[in-house]
C-alpha cells in the first residue's frame, strides 16, 4: 500500500500535445490536475496560484526547460510544500541542473500525443525517491505502461539509436521524394511504401524543433548511420553479400506475427471522396481491423483469466470497465450512448473467454438493460464472478432458466411501495422453475446528468413513470418548473439527456453512464425496498431454507379458502403473502399463491392436499446476501 493517503495534487505546466495526455489520464483516475501554459488561452491557473501542487508536470518544449526551470527556482521559497517535479522530456541535457535544485522523477514516455499510455514504453531515467513518484509510476504501471529503468546519462545514446535513427531515415525519406512524387503516386503505393509515408508524414505535420533537438543529440550516431548506408549500398554490388547483410538483421529484427499493421497501412487512413465502391472497399478495410483487432483483445482474455484464477479475482472488474468507457468517451465525439453499449459488447466477448477458459458456464439472467437495479443486485449478489444476461421481461428470464441447468435469474417479486410484481408470480406460474433464494435491496434514487448542472437549469426529467412517481415529492419541491417525460427503460432515459436535462435513476447506472450525480437519494419514502427471487431450473438443486412459496387452487364453494388457511392456524405457520391470480381457464377461475415461513414437511404438504384442488410448491429457499454458483 502506498502511504500517500490523498492523491497528489497535480500541475501540467505545459498545456500542448503531451501535457493534454497526462492531464486527461490523471483526471480520468480521480487526480485534481490543473493546467498551466504561456499561453493564457491554454491556462486554467493563474500564475500567482502555482503553488499548492504537490506534483508540477513539465511538459514544454525542450527549448523552454531551462527558462522554466528558472523560474521554477525563483518561485521555490513559496511553494508551501516542495513539489516533485516530473521531467518527460526527450533530450535529458538539461536533467542535472533539475536535480540540483528540485525533487525530480524523470521520465521518458516513447510516445506522441495522440497515442496511447497503455502498453506504452515509459522509461524512467533518474528519481528521486518521492512516494508521489512512486505512486505516478504505479498509476502508468497499472494502465498497462512498460515501465524501464535506465541510467540518465546513457538515455541520451540510447535514444540518439532509437529515436535519432528512425526520425532520421523518415525526414530523409519525405526530403528525397518530396519533388519526385505528388499525391497521385498513392495510388501505385504498396502496404509498405504506405506505412513509411504515414510515419514520415506524421513527423514532417509536428512541429519541428522538437525532431530538431533529437537530431542535435544524435550528430555522431548519424555519420555511422550514413556510413552504414554506403556500405549497404555497396553490398548491393554482390548478392552474397546483400544476402549476409539481409540474413544478419534477421537475428534482432523478429517476424511480427498477428500484426494488423498492413491491413492499416491500406488506403484505410482517408476516406475516399463519393466513389461508392471505394467507400465501400474503405468500410470492409475498417470492419477487418476491427475485427482482427477484437480478435485480438478477446485472446488477451486467455492470459488475463488464467492470472485472475492464480489470484482469486473475480471476472467482472467494473471499476475498470467504467474508467475505460470514462477515458473512450473523452476521447471522441460519437454518441457516448451508443459507444458504452458497443464497448459493454466487447467487454462481455472478453469476458465470456475468461469464463470459457476458467470453465465457468454458470451464468445468471437479469432484468437489463446494463446498469439496471437488478443488474446491481445481481453483482452484489453474485460478486460478479458469473456472467449476466440481460433480458427485457421476467417471462424471458425465467423461459431461459427452465431451458438451462447453468441459467439461473433474479426476478423482482415485491416493492415495499408498489406491492406484489404480478408478472413474476405469471411467470412462476407457468414455467418449471423454483426459488432457491430471497434477496431484498433498497431503492436509491439519484437525479443524473450529462455536464454539471444547477437544479434550476434543468429544463426536462426523463426517467421510469415508476421511479418519477417515487420522486414526485422532490420533483415538485425542487424541480417544479422541469417537463417530465416517460421512458421505458433507463437507458432510454439517459440516451434521451440533453445538456439541460436529467434524468432519474440507480446510482450504479450513473456511474456506469458516466453522468454527474446531482442530488443522491431523491426518492419520497425512506425504506423503498425491493425484494427479488433467485430462481433455477426445477429440481437442478440441493433444497434448503425456512421460507417455502406455493401455488394452490381450491374449490369453487364457500369456505374452501378458509380450509387453507386453518391448514396453517393449526400448524402454527405465519403466511406471509397471499395472492390470488387468473388461471386462465376461464372468467372467475384463480389460482391462489402464498408464502408462509416455514420450511413445508410432508405431513403439512398432506394436509394440503386434503383442501385443495392442487398444489405446487415454488420453492424452498431462505433469504441471503451472496450466492456461489
Ligand atoms: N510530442 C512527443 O511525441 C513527445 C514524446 C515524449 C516526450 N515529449 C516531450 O514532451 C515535452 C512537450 O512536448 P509536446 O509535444 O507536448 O509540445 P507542444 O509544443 O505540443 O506543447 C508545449 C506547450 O508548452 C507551452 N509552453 C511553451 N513554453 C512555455 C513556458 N515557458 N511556460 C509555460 N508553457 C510553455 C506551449 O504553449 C505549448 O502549449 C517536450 O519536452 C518533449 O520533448 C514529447
Ligand atoms: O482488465 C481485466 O481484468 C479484464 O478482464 C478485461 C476487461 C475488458 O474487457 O476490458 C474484462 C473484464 C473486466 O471487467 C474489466 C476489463
Amino acid at each position: 500500500m502506498n502511504r500517500i493517503e490523498q492523491k497528489p495534487k497535480i500541475l501540467i505546466w505545459g498545456m500542448g500535445g503531451m501535457g493534454t495526455l497526462f492531464k486527461k489520464f490523471f483526471e480520468l483516475r480521480g487526480y485534481t490536475v490543473k493546467g498551466y501554459d504561456i499561453d493564457e488561452n491554454k491556462r486554467e491557473v493563474d500564475e500567482k496560484d502555482l503553488f499548492g501542487f504537490d506534483v508540477i508536470f513539465l511538459c514544454v518544449p525542450m527549448d523552454s526547460i531551462d527558462s522554466v526551470i528558472s523560474k521554477l527556482e525563483k518561485l521555490s521559497t513559496k511553494f508551501y510544500k516542495k513539489p516533485l517535479i516530473v521531467d518527460i522530456a526527450s533530450v535529458k541535457s538539461d536533467l542535472d541542473k533539475l536535480i540540483r535544485n528540485f525533487d525530480v522523477l524523470s521520465i521518458h514516455p516513447m510516445i506522441g500525443p495522440d497515442s496511447d499510455l497503455g502498453l506504452s514504453n515509459i522509461i524512467v531515467v533518474y528519481e528521486s525517491g518521492r512516494e508521489e513518484g512512486k505512486l505516478i509510476l504505479d498509476e502508468l504501471y497499472r494502465a498497462g505502461a512498460n515501465i524501464s529503468r535506465l541510467n540518465y546519462r546513457l538515455h541520451d545514446h540510447k535514444m540518439a539509436e532509437i529515436q535519432g535513427v528512425a526520425h532520421f531515415l523518415l525526414i530523409a525519406m519525405a526530403n528525397f521524394l518530396k519533388d519526385r512524387m505528388d499525391k497521385n503516386d498513392l495510388n501505385y503505393a504498396s502496404p509498405i511504401f504506405y506505412t513509411l509515408y504515414k510515419l514520415a508524414s506524421r513527423i514532417i505535420n509536428q512541429d519541428w524543433r522538437m525532431y530538431y533537438n533529437i537530431q542535435k543529440n544524435s550528430e555522431q550516431l548519424r555519420e555511422e548511420l550514413v556510413k552504414s548506408i554506403l556500405e549497404l549500398h555497396d553490398g548491393l554490388r554482390d548478392d552474397a553479400r546483400f544476402k549476409e547483410i539481409f540474413e544478419a538483421s534477421k537475428k534482432v529484427f523478429d517476424d511480427f506475427g498477428g500484426s494488423t499493421i498492413i491491413l492499416d497501412s491500406a488506403r484505410a487512413s482517408e476516406i475516399p471522396e463519393r466513389d461508392i465502391h471505394a467507400l465501400r472497399g474503405y468500410i470492409r478495410v475498417v470492419d477487418s481491423l476491427i475485427l482482427r483487432l477484437i480478435e485480438r483483445r478477446v485472446r488477451a482474455g486467455k492470459e488475463i483469466a488464467m492470472y485472475k484464477k492464480e489470484k482469486n479475482l473475480p471476472i467482472e472488474i467494473s471499476e475498470i470497465e467504467e474508467v475505460k468507457l470514462k477515458e473512450l468517451a473523452s476521447s471522441t465525439t460519437l454518441n457516448r450512448m451508443m459507444l458504452n453499449r458497443i464497448f459493454g459488447e466487447i467487454f462481455h466477448l472478453t469476458k465470456a473467454e475468461e469464463y470459457r477458459i476458467l470453465g465457468i458456464s454458470k451464468r445468471m439472467a437479469v432484468l437489463g438493460p446494463m446498469g439496471s437495479f437488478s443488474d446491481e443486485v445481481a453483482l452484489k449478489l453474485t460478486g460478479s464472478r458469473v456472467p449476466f444476461i440481460y433480458c427485457s421481461s421476467v417471462e424471458e428470464i425465467v423461459r431461459m432458466v427452465e431451458k438451462d441447468e447453468n441459467t439461473y435469474g433474479l426476478i423482482p417479486i415485491e416493492n415495499s411501495v408498489h406491492g406484489t410484481v404480478l408478472k413474476s408470480i405469471d411467470a412462476l406460474m407457468r414455467y418449471d422453475v423454483e426459488v432457491f433464494g430471497e434477496t431484498k435491496m433498497e431503492v436509491i434514487h439519484v437525479l443524473a446528468s450529462k455536464k454539471k448542472l444547477e437544479l434550476t437549469e434543468i429544463e426536462e426529467v426523463y426517467s421510469h413513470p415508476q421511479a418519477m412517481a417515487q420522486c414526485a415529492e422532490f420533483i415538485n419541491n425542487y424541480l417544479p418548473k422541469a417537463k417530465l417525460r416517460y421512458t421505458s427503460s433507463t437507458s432510454d432515459a439517459i440516451s434521451m439527456l440533453k445538456d439541460t436535462s436529467a434524468a432519474i435513476v440507480s446510482e450504479n447506472a450513473a456511474r456506469l453512464y458516466n453522468l454527474y450525480i446531482l442530488r443522491k437519494g431523491i426518492q419520497d419514502m425512506e425504506n423503498n425496498v425491493t425484494r427479488f427471487y433467485i430462481i433455477r431450473k426445477q429440481g437442478s438443486g440441493e433444497v434448503d431454507g425456512n421460507v417455502t412459496s406455493l401455488f394452490f387452487g381450491v374449490e369453487d364453494k364457500p369456505g374452501a379458502l378458509k380450509d387453507v388457511l386453518e391448514v396453517f392456524y393449526e400448524k402454527n405457520i405465519n403466511l406471509r403473502k397471499l395472492e390470488s391470480r387468473p388461471s386462465g381457464t376461464g372468467l372467475g377461475d384463480y389460482i391462489f399463491f402464498s408464502e408462509v415461513e416455514k420450511r413445508l414437511n410432508e405431513d403439512d404438504l398432506r394436509r394440503l392436499r386434503d383442501v385443495t384442488t392442487f398444489y405446487r410448491v415454488a420453492g424452498i429457499f431462505r433469504e441471503v446476501d451472496r450466492i456461489e454458483l
